[in-house]
């Protein structure tokens, strides 16, 4: 288990993300901390996307602050990935994108391929290592990705929908990854559409609806008893407008 990770609170401040004179994400107040996985739940359109890019610096806000306040954020080593719903994977061996990664982050030479054989190794995934990782299939291709971003020692992890396009089998591997990442003391932060998986993976659940946050609530008192009525909706599987 590693300490806890230095670099949180992540503190979202008055965040505004307009494009075209839309307002998709409005006044947004949210601190993420502590060790427990965030679920970011809410229908199509909420701006759950939007938001791990925002945490994540992809995209900038267009009012408001995204700021790390933990002890270790001021340092130069990037304290954050992010792993999207259809994995970007270069032309080259699965083994080789790690390398490349670990390359692009400034871990040496011979660091840089022991650290990449040792994610293969650790997540189960040798196998497939000198496989051209484009021909892999999606959960593989998933799963290599996650151990890409493993690889890089992140404290904070964002994942957008992992396993959005993937089959049972596949979704129970990445989900068993993703429960390695929290026992390493990762902190996940990540979207899903299902309902199973956030109940599974969930410490907390961080619930928007129109680019605005409708609450922020534990993850069983969400899912017994949520506070408002737009998520108790949500979980009826009533259609919000
Ligand atoms: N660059 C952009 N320009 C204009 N509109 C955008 C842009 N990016 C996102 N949007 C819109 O902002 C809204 C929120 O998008 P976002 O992708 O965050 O939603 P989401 O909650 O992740 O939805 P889904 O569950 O469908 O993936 C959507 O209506 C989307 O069409």
């Amino acid at each position: 288990m590693r300490d806890d990770p230095t670099s949180l609170p992540l503190r979202l401040k008055g965040v505004r993300y307009t494009v075209g004179g839309s307002t998709l994400i409005g006044a947004l107040d949210l601190t993420l901390q502590g060790h427990a996985p965030t679920v970011i739940l809410g229908p199509n359109g909420a701006g759950k996307s939007l938001t791990l890019r925002l945490c994540h610096g992809l995209i900038h806000p267009t009012g408001g602050t995204v700021e790390w306040l933990g002890p270790g954020a001021g340092g130069h080593r990037r304290r954050d990935a992010m792993v999207f719903q259809r994995p970007v994977m270069l032309r080259r061996s699965a083994v080789g994108n790690l390398i490349h990664a670990l390359a692009l982050a400034g871990v040496g030479y011979r660091q840089r391929r022991a650290a990449a054989r040792t994610a293969l190794g650790r997540f189960g995934l040798e196998a497939i290592a000198e496989r051209p990782a484009r021909v892999l299939s999606g959960g593989e291709q998933q799963r290599l990705a996650l151990a890409r971003a493993w690889s890089l020692k992140p404290e904070v992890l964002f994942l957008d929908e992992p396993t959005a396009n993937l089959d049972p089998t596949a979704t129970r591997a990445v989900e068993t990854m993703i429960g390695e990442f929290v026992r390493d003391g990762i902190k996940i932060v990540m979207t899903t559409h299902d309902l199973g998986q956030a109940r599974r993976l969930a410490g907390e659940i961080v619930f928007l609806n129109r680019g605005a946050l409708i609450e922020q609530t534990p993850a069983p008192i969400f899912f017994e008893r949520p506070r408002t009525q737009e998520a108790a909706a949500f979980l009826r599987g009533d259609l919000l407008c």
